[in-house]
């Protein structure tokens, strides 16, 4: 890893005191509430004072902590559904994880590996061996056929067979005969579906899902769930699964709440 050691620590206890697949520790995420940077041309025209720069360790008055000390572990093959309500951080926490944003304070380890002490091509390639993410808008690249947007990223985390792993995946999700389709050919259904394969062809140990089936209709979401659910039994893929649905999140091992930028277990939030 570029002559790069990460830091492992396999220590931390997850419930059930297997050594912990994800580990959040008092993670915290703040953000401007203020554009951070206004065209001078507008700063004149709207007459505005460019606010003074916070000095380095000072907390700018426009602070906003989105993510407030969230602690979070999951075994290797569990399942955690994370309900909470809209804007209270759920897929924060989600980008958190996947390395794809940095908290401002706190910890977060996959595997063992704090995704801090990796650079940023470090963790995109492990997150391209490790977690695979489901987003609800599918984000699939639209000039790519399907077996395109499966194989080039197993081809970009140096997979051999990229494209032979690819189409069996797409066969597993029901689309071996759509290979050559665009996204724009395919159903919003048909779609998940590829972003299923996608994800799942590298067999990560962690899946990340933020609302899957937010963008289908009832019939194909279950079907949709329904894939997924085997999919991550089938591979023994941990799985955090932020919803909505609560009979959606239900079917999870557990089920966390995200409220106010903080994390709980379903039982004390109802409490
Ligand atoms: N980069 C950012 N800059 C400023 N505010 C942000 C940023 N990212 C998220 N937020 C704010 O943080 C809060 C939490 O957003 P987040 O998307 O995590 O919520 P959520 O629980 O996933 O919501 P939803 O269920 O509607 O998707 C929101 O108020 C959002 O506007």
């Amino acid at each position: 890893m570029d002559g790069h050691t990460p830091q492992r620590d396999r220590s931390a206890p997850s419930r059930d005191d297997r050594p912990a697949l994800v580990e959040a520790r008092d993670l915290w995420l703040t953000v401007q509430s203020r554009p951070v940077a206004v065209n001078a041309g507008w700063r004149r025209a709207l007459r505005l004072q460019r606010a003074p720069a916070p000095t380095v360790g000072e907390r700018s008055p426009d602070a906003l902590d989105i993510v407030r000390g969230m602690s979070l572990a999951v075994a290797a093959g569990e399942s955690v559904g994370i309900v909470g309500p809209s804007g209270s951080g759920k897929t924060s926490l989600l980008m958190l994880l996947a390395g794809l944003e940095r908290p401002t304070r706190g910890h977060v380890l996959v595997d063992g590996i704090d995704l801090a002490s990796l650079n940023e091509d470090e963790r995109a390639r492990f997150r391209g061996r490790r977690i695979g993410i489901v987003f609800q808008s599918f984000h699939l690249i639209p000039t790519m056929t399907a077996l395109e947007n499966v194989a080039v990223p197993l081809e970009l985390a140096g997979r051999e067979g990229a494209f032979e792993t690819a189409e069996a995946a797409l066969r597993q999700v029901g689309l071996g005969h759509r290979l050559g389709h665009l996204p724009g050919q395919l159903s919003g259904g048909e779609q998940q579906r590829v972003a299923l394969a996608r994800a799942f062809a590298p067999r990560p140990a962690l899946l990340l899902a933020d609302e899957p089936t937010g963008n289908l209709d009832v019939r194909t979401g279950e079907s949709v769930q329904a894939l997924l659910f085997e999919l991550q039994r089938q591979q023994g893929t941990a799985l955090l699964l932020i919803t909505h649905d609560p009979a959606l999140a239900a079917r999870c091992d557990r089920q966390l709440v995200v409220s106010d930028g903080q994390l709980r277990a379903a039982a004390e939030a109802t409490a």
